[in-house]
C-alpha cells in the first residue's frame, strides 16, 4: 500500500546523508497520507545505503504499525503527535545535523539575524523546554512531540517550520517529506550562519520586522505559504 508515498519518503530519508545532515543511522523522515489517515516512516536502526522502499513502514493515527516487515523509527510517536497537533503539515523530519543540534544543546533559539533565514523561517527558530524526568522516564517520544506542540502555543507552524528539542536536536517539517528535507536543509546553513555572526559581533541584534516582513511574506505570501497564518 501507498508505494508512491513510500518512494517519496525513501528519496527524502536517502537526501539526509546526501546533505550531510546524518552520520550512520541517525534521524529519520516521515510523510503523511492525510485521506488515508496513515503516514511512511523509515524502518528504526537501518543503514541510509541500504535502505529500499519496500523497507518503509506504514504506521495509522493510533500510532500502530498497518505494513512494514521492520520496527517504525524510534521517533515515530513524535512524528504521530505532530501530525495529530499540526493539521497543515504533510513531512516531518528529524536529525542530529551538527551545528542545529548544538543550538539545541546550549538551549537557545536560533536567531532571526538574516535575509536566508528570513526566506524560510518568520522569526527564531524555537527552543523547547527541558523535559522533565518524569516525561524523559515516560511517554519520551510522544512528550517529545507534545513539549515542540507547547513551544508552538503562539507560533504558526507553517510559517516556522522548524525547532530545536532542548538538549536532543532540530525537528523541521514541511508541506510534504521533500519539502520538511528542505526545510531541514536550511535550518542547518541558519544555524551555522547564525553562529559565526554572533562570535563576529556578541552586540548582534535580530533583523527588522520589516525585513522579515519582506522576505517572508514576498516569498509565502500574507498568509502562511501552506496554511492559515495565525
Ligand atoms: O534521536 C535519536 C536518538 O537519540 C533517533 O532519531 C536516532 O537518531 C534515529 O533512530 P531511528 O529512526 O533509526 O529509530
Amino acid at each position: 500500500m501507498l508505494e508512491k508515498l513510500k518512494e517519496k519518503v525513501l528519496k527524502a530519508n536517502l537526501e539526509l546523508p546526501k546533505r550531510g545532515l546524518v552520520t550512520y543511522t541517525w534521524g529519520n523522515v516521515s510523510g503523511i497520507d492525510r485521506e488515508k489517515g496513515l503516514f511512511i516512516i523509515k524502518p528504526s536502526g537501518v543503514e541510509y545505503d541500504q535502505m529500499t522502499a519496500a523497507d518503509m513502514v506504514v504506521v495509522d493515527l493510533d500510532g500502530e504499525k498497518v505494513e512494514g516487515d521492520l520496527k517504525p523509527s524510534s521517533d515515530t510517536a513524535t512524528h504521530l503527535y505532530l501530525y495529530k497537533n499540526f493539521e497543515e503539515i504533510g513531512g516531518i523530519v528529524h536529525t542530529h545535523s551538527s551545528w542545529a543540534t548544538s543550538w539545541a544543546q546550549a538551549g537557545k533559539g536560533i536567531p532571526a539575524f538574516g535575509t536566508t533565514h528570513a526566506d524560510y523561517f518568520y522569526g527564531e527558530i524555537p527552543c523547547t523546554r527541558k523535559m522533565t524526568a518524569e516525561e524523559i522516564n515516560g511517554e519520551y517520544e510522544r512528550d517529545t512531540g507534545k513539549v515542540i506542540v507547547e513551544t508552538f502555543k503562539n507560533i504558526d507552524p507553517t510559517q516556522r517550520p522548524g525547532v530545536l528539542v532542548n538538549n536532543h536536536g532540530p525537528f523541521s517539517w514541511g508541506t510534504d517529506a521533500e519539502n520538511a528535507v528542505h526545510n531541514a536543509v536550511v535550518m542547518e546553513e541558519v544555524a551555522k550562519m547564525a553562529y559565526r555572526a554572533v562570535n563576529l559581533n556578541p552586540a548582534l541584534q535580530e533583523i527588522d520586522q520589516t525585513l522579515l516582513d519582506k522576505h517572508f511574506l514576498r516569498k509565502h505570501g500574507k498568509n502562511a505559504y501552506y496554511g492559515q497564518g495565525k
